[in-house]
């Protein structure tokens, strides 16, 4: 089995991406905080890290975990409307379990590299420029990058989240691929995804995707970032199981997590430079 790596994938898009944001004024994303999230958090200091190393500046503003909708879609209108702002991003999850799609709907479109606002993802099904979530993209970016044809084939997607399952969905159609997407209460989930030719595993639970769910061959894509109790990550393949099925696998860490921060920032350069 093929181990399809994203690190290298991503210093490649963080590269470009510096070249882009050195070729007008420098660009500017804001990512909005109100979660204690240990995860989320981590991701947040990661995209500051990342940013400074390709020349974007990165405002973090954290409303703490008791900010109301009311009070972060009113943040997320004031940065849309602030023109040294070029790009702004809404860290999910919200506190109590509330939609980041109601507050989300305050983020320009032009703003928002993060594709949050549910007019992105409208425009996205309907084939019309939008940023993707950058970790529906990161998928499409490692397909590519790893030149696995999609056009016919059989893909499943497990997960129909607004952030991977259901723009992944759109990205996928419009390549042609056939596409099925499961969820939580789908029925004899490994029955459908033994069926694919690229199956991407993005239900966020840990170890959901079996040996039995894997068809021989098949191209698997691990979006999972579960926390361990080691403090380390893990994704939704048991992979050390799928590993003797797949015919090739995207580790986790070191799989789709950095491609998707790389795309962030790429998308931030872009959001800065649009006419
Ligand atoms: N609006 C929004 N959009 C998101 O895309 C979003 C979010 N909210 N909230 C939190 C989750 C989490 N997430 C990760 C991204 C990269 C890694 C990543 O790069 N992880 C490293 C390793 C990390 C480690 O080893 O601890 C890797 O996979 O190699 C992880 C997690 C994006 N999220």
């Amino acid at each position: 089995m093929k181990t399809l790596p994203g690190k290298e994938l991503a210093a490649a898009i963080r590269a470009q991406t510096q070249t882009e944001a050195a070729a007008g004024p420098q660009p500017r994303l804001a990512v909005v905080v109100a979660t204690a999230d240990e995860a989320s958090l981590w991701y947040v200091r990661s995209i500051a890290k990342a940013a400074a190393g390709v020349g974007i500046a990165c405002d973090l503003v954290d409303l703490g975990p008791g900010a109301t909708l009311d009070q972060i879609g009113e943040t997320l209108a004031r940065l849309s409307a602030d023109a040294n702002v070029h790009a702004v991003m809404l860290q999910t999850p919200l506190p109590e379990g509330s939609s980041a799609q109601e507050p989300a709907g305050a983020i320009d479109p032009r703003k928002d590299v993060d594709g949050a606002n549910p007019l992105s993802l409208g425009r996205l099904a309907a084939g019309l420029p939008a940023f993707p979530p950058a970790t529906a993209a990161a998928v499409m970016a490692l397909l590519d990058h790893y030149e696995v044809e999609l056009e016919g084939r059989r893909t499943v997607v497990v997960g129909r989240s607004t952030v991977v399952g259901k723009p992944l969905a759109h990205l996928l159609l419009d390549r042609n691929a056939t596409v099925t997407v499961c969820h939580s209460r789908t029925r004899d989930l490994a029955s459908v995804t033994s069926t694919a030719d690229v199956l991407i595993a993005a239900a966020g639970r840990a170890g959901l995707i079996g040996a039995a769910h894997v068809a021989p061959g098949a191209v698997v894509i691990d979006v999972g970032t579960n926390p361990t109790e080691g403090g380390g990550l893990t994704g939704d393949v048991a992979s050390d199981e799928v590993a003797g099925v797949a015919g090739a696998l995207t580790p986790v860490p070191g799989g789709v997590g950095p491609v998707t921060t790389a795309l962030l920032l790429r998308h931030t350069a872009r959001a800065a430079n649009l006419p």
